[in-house]
């Protein structure tokens, strides 16, 4: 237990508690000026000028009135930036000068076109300078799986679970990146897997008993962050142990503790020593993430982004945070992510009385934040000196009811890792890059029940939508390469309606730009529905193949196999499974369908040389 940090809290703990933290405090202080007009879906919009829209913040405003005791509170509190809107609607001021160069710009991109092939390869010479690092220490209780998150498979056409999945896009990020460097590259990318009690021994054993997954075992570190005290009432008296009356009980800091344990940790200096320039986050169950990587991680090369939080287009209510500009009365803006609990109530209080709605492009106006952040090393390390890693810290007690004095459970103090930028001086280079959502991020968060009761159109965040997410994403980047894929086809698991791709996945050491998917198919190929493709070698050329039925390749390195010609079988089939259902396995439960492989073309090259196979 973190005792340092449970006792932290400041102010009248009255003032601190007093009612619905979020609703509350929002209502009297804060305001958004940001915003932003998502890129629609029609070709001639330009991107130049969505980002400059961004930037000036120009696309949503209003006014409010500040109660002068409620804004104490905020300053006590000194969590939520406040401001009159005038400040930077109605502009022209001494300030200006000063406001313009905080504001900081953010990068719109759509996948294939000529810049983010550009961004991608810029990315991939950079990796070799990058450290990743995964928050893991979460338990997933909306997800309702038993097991660790991490360990789930992302989609089960191979059955990859998610850690084996990032740990391959690493190593093949780190092979392609050291491809660039003339002579011999021995840089290795280091891993951390941020725990907690939670996670620790279960990740420990999964990555032991699985040789690491490929990797070095000394490329991987495992940092383990501890829990908070709780807080049993408004008077913020420690909370103690149902189990134990002597034991204060204790519960998750949240995500943002990451900062201060590779802080202190030490492994910031070792990587700055061994010349490293980036550090990436990322969160522990999106399995379209690392298609997102290179280009992100070009983008803050290319413009020198401290900080760049990688960002989506939002569905109202998605829970996802929103990436807004908040305006302080002195003047002070800051871009940063505003929790998805907070947003609504902070717009209604500051003049959207619609609260967290869809504007005319159908998305909400402000950027999803997908919570996967690219970071300069140098900066970095320089604000740690200062801060330690603390990062500003809340608390969100759920109350039993609206005379809001008891909790329905022990509250503690929490914190984000995509807090960081509120401590940074304006003079930092905050940034952000917008990505096709297909592309970039299916999480899997809920469990079949909560999935299915959505917002219709918005996505369900399960592992049924994020595993059809992959199926999606893979064979609309064949599209792009040229092959004939063929539409998917409705269909309903576990109350939730998905679109069924072909199952098509492939190893990252295949291709993890899209520069490498199109120098790996070529002629005039075809994928049909109910098709599942497997490519699990480096040096595999589909060429002129036709596919209906399933293909499973596999090759060791050295092996050059061409695959082309008409391949058709029964294939293999998605079969219905309800999440009712007790004697299917957990895994497969929660994504509502299980595959029956009833027919296969597999082949397997062992040996190095060269292959054609020619149906
Ligand atoms: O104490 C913790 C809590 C969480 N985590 C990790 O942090 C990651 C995110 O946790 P959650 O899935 O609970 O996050 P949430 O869905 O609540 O929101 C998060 O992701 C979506 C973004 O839009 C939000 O801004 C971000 O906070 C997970 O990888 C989890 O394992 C920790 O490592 N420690
Ligand atoms: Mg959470």
């Amino acid at each position: 237990m973190n005792l340092r940090r449970s006792t932290r809290i400041r102010g009248p703990p009255k003032d601190l508690f007093e009612g619905d933290f979020i609703g509350n405090h929002l209502h009297s202080s804060s305001i958004f000026v940001g915003g932003y007009m998502p890129r629609s879906t029609s070709k001639d919009n330009h991107k130049e000028q969505d980002a400059n829209k961004v930037a000036s913040g120009a696309s949503t405003s209003s006014s409010t009135k500040r109660n002068s005791n409620d804004s104490n509170l905020i300053e006590h509190q000194d969590e939520v930036l406040m401001a009159e809107a005038t400040n930077l609607a109605t502009s022209p001021n001494a300030n200006l000068d000063f406001l313009s160069k905080l504001v900081p710009s953010g990068e719109v991109l759509a996948f294939g076109e000529d810049n983010f092939v550009q961004f991608e390869e810029t990315g991939v010479r950079e990796a070799r300078n990058a450290a990743f690092v995964l928050v893991a220490g979460g338990l997933g209780e909306r997800l309702g799986y038993n097991g660790i998150k991490v360990a789930l498979p992302s989609e089960s056409t191979t059955g990859t679970c998610f850690i084996q999945h990032y740990i391959e896009s690493i190593l093949a990020l780190q092979d392609a990146s050291c491809r660039f460097v003339q002579g011999e590259c021995r840089r290795e990318i280091p891993f951390v897997i941020m725990t907690s009690d939670d996670t620790h021994s279960r990740t420990l054993e999964l990555l032991e008993s699985n040789d690491y997954f490929g990797m070095k075992p000394t490329q991987v570190t495992l940092l383990k962050q501890e829990k908070v005290a709780c807080l049993g009432d408004n008077d913020a008296r420690l909370a103690m142990d149902p189990l134990n009356k002597y034991r204060i009980q204790t519960k998750p800091h949240g995500h943002g503790d990451v900062h201060s344990l590779l802080y202190s940790s030490g492994l910031l200096k070792v990587w700055h020593v061994a010349g490293l320039r980036w550090v990436l986050f990322f969160q522990d169950t999106n399995g379209l993430l690392f298609k997102a990587i290179p280009a992100s991680l070009g983008v803050s090369a290319t413009k020198q982004y401290q900080v760049n939080s990688l960002a989506v287009l939002r569905k109202a209510k998605e829970a996802i945070g929103g990436i807004a500009k908040l305006i302080h009365a002195d003047g002070r803006t800051m871009v940063i992510n505003v929790e998805y609990n907070q947003l609504d109530p902070l717009l209604r209080a500051t003049g959207h009385p619609d609260g967290d709605a869809n504007c005319e492009t159908g998305y909400s106006p402000f950027p999803g934040n997908i919570n996967q952040l690219v970071f300069e090393l140098g900066p970095y390390i320089e604000e740690l000196t200062k801060t330690g890693g603390a990062i500003k810290e809340f608390v969100n007690p759920k109350y039993k009811d609206s005379s809001k004095t008891a909790f329905k459970s022990s509250t503690r103090l929490e914190c984000m890792m995509q807090d960081y930028p509120k401590t940074l001086p304006p003079s930092a280079r905050v940034g952000f890059t917008v990505l096709d959502t297909w592309l970039a991020y299916a999480p899997v968060k809920n469990n079949p029940e909560d999935a299915a009761k959505v917002p219709k159109g918005n996505p369900y965040h399960s592992a049924t939508s994020g595993e059809m997410a992959i199926y999606r994403a893979n064979s609309l980047i064949l599209r792009k390469a040229g092959v004939k894929v063929d539409d998917p086809v409705k269909q309903v698991f576990n109350g939730q309606e998905v679109e069924v791709w072909p199952r098509i996945t492939w190893k990252p050491k295949w291709a993890i730009t899209f520069t490498e998917v199109k120098s790996k198919v070529s002629g005039s190929c075809s994928v049909s529905q109910k098709s599942t493709m497997v490519i699990k070698g480096r040096n595999v050329l589909v060429e002129d193949l036709s596919l209906d039925g399933t293909l499973v390749i596999d090759a060791v390195e050295g092996a050059d196999v061409k695959v082309g010609g008409s391949v058709q079988n029964k294939g293999w089939i998605m079969e219905i499974v309800d999440y009712k259902d007790a004697s299917a396995p957990e895994d497969v439960r929660i994504r509502g369908f299980k595959i029956n492989k009833v027919e296969q073309l597999e082949k397997t090259y062992n040996e190095p040389g060269k292959f054609s196979l020619k149906f």
